[in-house]
């Protein structure tokens, strides 16, 4: 007999047949277009792809900000893709983190605070120092987004995105906006963040060079899966070339 102790784990993600069509008047635009990808729990996957691909679309339907077509889209067995609003919103305040391109960060609120914003409404969260030393900000708490670089800025954005511990930490383009140099420190944060909370991570990314950090990537050409590698070995951030 079977104990439930010894069933394997579903995936943090199993996704199949995901279609994405917007309608705009008479226009339809298949943003994703049969699209399978499994996410394992604690990996980190890197979705590439040419601009208009589908990656955008993809990260918001797993992150429970829009929802497919058809298709579905399993968290950890249960599906997502019928989940009504609040559904969807308690999914996403208990389970996801998001980072994007731009911080948006609020200029008025310290680095503690703006993270803080996030703690004081989360069920178990770390604390905001904790969050912030875990991108290695612990002495820039104090200061408010204008004293900041891009970067610090960007990890300040990854600190209030993990601090609530969730399972799932979604990248839009986190370094789309930043210099190699910077952009290699974010990659770190979001590296070790990886490492250390064991949250699934998925990094959209323009930059193929970016690749070989993850456990795996997933190419994505005209809303669809072109490739998926397994990487054998990863590499540091510290070994990118941009
Ligand atoms: N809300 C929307 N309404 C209509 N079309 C949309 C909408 N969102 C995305 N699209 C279209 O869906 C397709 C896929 O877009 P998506 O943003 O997912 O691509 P992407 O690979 O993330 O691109 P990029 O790298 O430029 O961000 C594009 O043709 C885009 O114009």
């Amino acid at each position: 007999m079977r104990h439930e102790a010894d069933a394997p784990m579903p995936p943090v993600f199993q996704i199949s047949g995901l279609t994405k069509i917007y309608r705009t008047g008479d226009v339809e635009v298949r943003a994703l277009n049969g699209v399978d990808l499994t996410l394992e729990s604690g990996e980190m996957a890197v979705l590439l792809g040419p601009s208009g691909s589908g990656k955008s679309t993809l990260l918001n339907i797993i992150g429970g900000l829009d929802r497919p077509t058809s298709g579905s889209v399993k968290f950890k067995g249960e599906e997502l893709a019928g989940a009504n609003d609040r559904h969807l919103t308690a999914y996403r305040r208990d389970h996801v983190g998001f980072v994007f391109q731009f911080y948006n960060l609020i200029p008025s609120l310290t680095a503690w605070e703006n993270v803080a914003l996030i703690t004081e409404v989360a069920s178990k969260p770390m604390s905001a120092g904790d969050a912030l030393a875990l991108v290695g900000l612990e002495s820039r708490m104090n200061h408010f987004p204008a004293q900041l670089s891009g970067g610090e800025q960007q990890r300040v954005a990854i600190a209030r995105a993990i601090a609530k511990r969730p399972e799932v930490l979604l990248c839009d383009e986190p370094t789309g906006a930043l210099d190699s140099a910077t952009g290699i420190i974010v990659l770190e944060a979001l590296a070790r963040v990886n490492e250390e909370t064991g949250a699934t991570t998925a990094i959209i990314t323009h930059n193929a060079g970016i690749r070989k950090i993850a456990h795996r990537v997933y190419s994505f050409l005209d809303g669809r899966i072109a490739s998926c590698e397994l990487n054998e070995e990863r590499i540091k951030p510290s070994e990118v070339s941009w």
